[in-house]
């Protein structure tokens, strides 16, 4: 059986009331392919008004939670907050969390642990820096980070979507190329037969994220290894359709 293509729209720390609701009136005029799977990345304070506006065929996901259920984490919210407001999926392990917030593969890994757990979905995301591309490093990190999840999914890896976004790519316009993002999730899939199994390589999907727009989605869409995007900028504006119906 395929993988079914998934595209998430991280809004990641933008718009407001107004904005979040033209976007969600424009996710609905569509029209989306129904083949397609769609979550949306909102911003927590927004999580309940978008669950409350958007169609249930739409994903809603918080674009980060905390590691334990409840208590004394101010300015935390917990994946059990997250399910109990409707929303069912968490993006977390994003670039600009592990560079602007410090998070190392250890607290990605019991983040993704205590999701999955609660009965979550998971983005998780990966992805080398434009040093580390340079310096030949790019498999080496993407591997080290997917490593660090695999105690974390357990048996659990229906529940996983992992966006590999490279992060020289994200928010500077500079897409990888086609054949960059193949390479990377090949090895990648290549990677998770040898050391999770063959059935979770053929069955997870890898959605690429940076700089995707509707100008560049068919030719990424089109590659065999590229099960979906996770697009930031351009998920805040109606090109964000095209992308989702990329595959048509
Ligand atoms: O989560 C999404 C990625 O960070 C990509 O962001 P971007 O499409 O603005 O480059």
């Amino acid at each position: 059986m395929g993988r079914k293509f998934v595209v998430g729209g991280n809004w990641k720390m933008n718009g407001d009331k107004n904005q979040v609701t033209d976007i969600v009136e424009t996710l609905k005029k569509g029209p989306l392919d129904p083949y397609v799977e769609v979550v949306v990345g909102v911003p927590a304070i927004y999580l309940s008004y978008v669950k409350s506006i958007i169609p249930d065929s739409i994903g809603v996901a918080a674009q980060n939670c905390w590691k334990v259920p409840k208590g004394a984490f101010t300015g935390e919210i917990s994946p059990a907050m997250i399910k109990d407001v409707g929303a069912n999926w968490v993006i977390l392990g994003h670039s600009e969390r592990r560079t602007i917030f410090g998070e190392k593969d250890e607290l990605v890994a019991e983040k993704v642990a205590h999701a999955l757990e609660q009965g979550l979905k998971v983005i998780a995301c990966i992805g080398e820096t434009l040093e580390e591309r340079e310096g030949g490093k790019t498999e080496e990190v993407v591997f080290r980070q997917t490593k660090a999840l695999v105690p974390a999914i357990g048996n659990n890896w229906a529940n996983v979507v992992i966006a590999y976004e490279p992060v020289w790519a994200i928010g500077t316009g500079k897409t990888a190329s086609p054949q960059q993002a193949q390479d990377v999730h090949a090895s990648l899939r290549n990677w998770l037969s040898t050391n999770v199994s063959p059935d979770v390589a053929n069955s997870v999907r890898i959605q690429y994220g940076g700089s995707v727009t509707a100008a560049n989605a068919k030719e990424l869409a089109a590659c065999p290894d590229i099960d979906g995007f996770l697009v930031g900028g351009a998920s805040l504006k109606p090109e964000f359709v095209s992308i989702v119906n990329a595959t048509q």
